[in-house]
């Protein structure tokens, strides 16, 4: 049933069960890659949790992790105690194994958005889909988790995006995400439409994007090292309060400047692998483009996160991002 649910999404077969019972609650499939669980009886401080996986076809470790999550749901391991909606995000990327089919998913995540194509339709349904389940749920603190894995290897191999929004992280996200392994924080300093800024713009959620290590086939994942995420995860699922660490764990950035693709002649002045979080000393040329020129390091050293030369014209070719202070 539940476990099935994701293979059967990858797969694009119709769900065997629609909707059934786990322990505490019951569960019923909204839409294809769409399910949501209600707890009997929510513990009290039971957030209302969207937790997302495959936003990105090929990042498969956090889609390994939910589904070994939701077996346990299943298997009565875990008891449900608060609402939660599983998002698989890209079915048709998945299948291909692919970061997405024909434009990046995860920067169409705007009310006003006008595109047509399969991508867009989809963050239109998941808008309206988070839209849907946070109504349903009004007065309870809202959560979004949207778990990805990144292209290239770490200086912090597991690590969060904070989105840009006028609303603050509530503090115990520090300490319940130090517990859970994540090593660093980097708070984005602008408006970025990822799907974790939709629900912390328009929804005022407790919002990330999680980076769990790198993007690698099926089968090919390092899970031990995501067993406090999976802790984490399941105690939101219960209702419980998760396990604390202490932030000052976490090495904290914020974002300085995004680099832009503007034109097909653009490229990064640095290898292809240079692990995110590297440090540019000042002076040093980054990048070269035919119509915005050459971005080099001003005076403060620069690190570099989700470097990317092959994006769309116009779309964000890395984060040039500064150490910050950790948040009071
Ligand atoms: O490793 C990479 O270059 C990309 C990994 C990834 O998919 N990251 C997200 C971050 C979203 C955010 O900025 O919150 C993305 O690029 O969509
Ligand atoms: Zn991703």
């Amino acid at each position: 049933m539940l476990a099935e649910w994701l293979d059967q999404g990858l797969e694009g077969r119709a769900p065997s069960h629609a909707e059934g019972r786990v322990a505490g609650g019951r569960f019923r499939l909204l839409a294809p890659g769409v399910l949501e669980l209600v707890p009997d009886a929510p513990s009290a401080g039971a957030r209302a949790c969207v937790l997302s996986v495959g936003i990105h076809g090929n990042e498969t470790a956090p889609m390994e992790l939910l589904g070994e999550v939701l077996a346990r749901l299943e298997a009565g391991l875990l008891r449900l105690g608060a609402p939660l909606l599983v998002i698989l995000g890209n079915p048709e990327a998945i299948r291909r194994g692919e970061r997405y089919v024909a434009t990046n998913l995860n920067r169409l995540f705007r009310r006003d958005l006008e595109e047509a194509g399969d991508e867009p339709d989809r963050a239109r349904a998941l808008m309206a889909e988070v839209d849907a389940f946070y109504a349903r749920h009004p007065g309870r603190e809202r959560l979004h988790y949207d778990l990805h894995t990144a292209i290239r290897d770490s200086r912090f191999p597991r690590f969060v995006v904070e989105p840009f929004a006028e609303t603050a992280t509530p503090p115990e996200q520090w300490r319940w995400l130090a517990a859970a392994g994540i090593q660093a924080v980097l708070h984005q300093h602008r408006h970025s439409w990822t799907f974790s800024h939709y629900a912390k713009h328009y929804h005022g959620a407790a919002a990330f994007t999680l980076e769990l290590g790198r993007a690698l086939p099926f089968g090919h994942n390092d899970l031990p090292p995501l067993a406090p995420m999976g802790r984490l995860l399941e105690a939101l699922i219960e209702g419980r309060e998760p396990a604390t660490g202490d932030p000052r764990a976490m090495t904290f950035f914020r974002a300085e400047h995004e680099l832009l693709r503007h034109s097909e002649a653009f490229r990064l002045c640095f290898p292809d692998d240079t692990p995110n979080f590297s440090e540019f000393l000042p002076g040093t040329r980054l990048a070269e483009d035919a119509v915005a020129g050459e971005t080099r390091v001003g005076e403060t050293p620069l690190s570099v996160v989700f470097p990317n030369a092959e994006v769309e014209i116009g779309a964000r070719a890395a984060l040039l991002v500064v150490p910050s202070p950790p948040p009071e």
